[in-house]
């Protein structure tokens, strides 16, 4: 299905860069039919050293060549883009939007009748373990869901949603990872303040969010359930829930989620 395809991406940032390296590492394609358009030749030079992929400052040829074409610019400039490509993107080249609340109706108005999906993925596809919301245009069949479901579940996990819940998903998995860096430090950090070695105290602190995570994945427990496992009465772990519920760690991240949801929402509005 994506044999010898032509991918490209226009924006060559940390998420294209982050796509680029997972589905490169999948074995997914291989680097001569990968091609990263950008307004920085630095970040195109990077690029192209680094991943040994094409690259080109050309965003209207790099659009009229792509088979599959990724839109990987920030939402502040999406409008732009499109207007410079989209009288080159040709009704069989399948598109994929990851531009945060960037909607399927204003895809279409730029490019209509072309087959658009709007997918919500994070950073950790660039190691394998993405997670990725995919919502498919009007236009988009099967074969182009097949498309979409092929690239992300080669780099993560995948769930396919209405279009209507993916501000909810950019506030949860997409800007997820960012929240989760912040815990992995404060541990860190901590582990520190109890006295231990600042390498070692880091590992502790991710592959035990990663241990935690993998656990929830595989055994299909309620979160609950495998908390009350660590949990002994009178012990040290409730001793440390308890801190974490008097600081409102619950709340906070509730509140973070619908934050960054709402923004999304506030950007797709521009
Ligand atoms: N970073 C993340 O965790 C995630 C980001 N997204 C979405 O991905 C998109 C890209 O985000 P990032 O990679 O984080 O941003 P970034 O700022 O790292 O990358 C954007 C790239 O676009 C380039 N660019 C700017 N104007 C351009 C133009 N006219 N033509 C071609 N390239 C241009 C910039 O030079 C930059 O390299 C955003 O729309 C964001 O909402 C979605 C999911 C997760
Ligand atoms: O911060 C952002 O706007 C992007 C969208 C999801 C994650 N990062």
């Amino acid at each position: 299905m994506l044999q010898n395809k032509k991918i490209s991406f226009l924006g060559g940032g940390a998420m294209a860069e982050a796509l680029i390296r997972g589905i490169l590492k999948a074995g997914l394609f291989k680097p001569e039919q990968v091609t990263a358009n950008d307004i920085s030749q630095e970040r195109l030079h990077y690029l192209a050293d680094r991943y040994q992929i094409r690259t080109s400052p050309e965003g209207a040829a790099v659009a009229a060549e792509a088979e599959i074409l990724f839109l990987t610019v920030k939402p502040q400039v999406i409008n732009q883009v499109l207007k410079h490509v989209a009288s080159k993107v040709r009704k069989e080249t399948t598109v994929i939007s990851i531009v945060a609340g960037f909607t399927i109706a204003a895809l279409e108005e730029a490019l209509p009748q072309v087959p658009v999906v709007r997918v919500m993925p994070n950073t950790p596809v660039a190691v394998g373990e993405g997670m990725s919301a995919i919502a498919l245009g009007t236009f988009a069949d099967a074969g182009t869901g097949e498309i979409a479901s092929a690239i992300f579940s080669s780099v993560g996990q995948v769930v396919n949603l209405p279009e209507s819940l993916l501000d909810a998903v950019t506030g949860l998995s997409g800007s997820g990872p960012g929240y989760a860096f912040v815990m992995i430090d404060a541990l860190a950090d901590a582990g520190v303040r109890a006295g231990l070695p600042r390498a070692q105290a880091l590992l502790l602190s991710a592959q035990t969010l990663l241990g935690a995570a993998k656990m929830v994945i595989e055994t299909g427990e309620h979160p609950g359930k495998l908390r009350d496992m660590v949990t002994s009465p009178g012990g040290t772990t409730i001793a440390g829930i308890h801190v974490l519920e008097q600081r409102g760690v619950r709340a906070a991240l509730s509140d973070a989620v619908i934050a960054a949801a709402n923004r999304s929402r506030e950007l797709g509005k521009k």
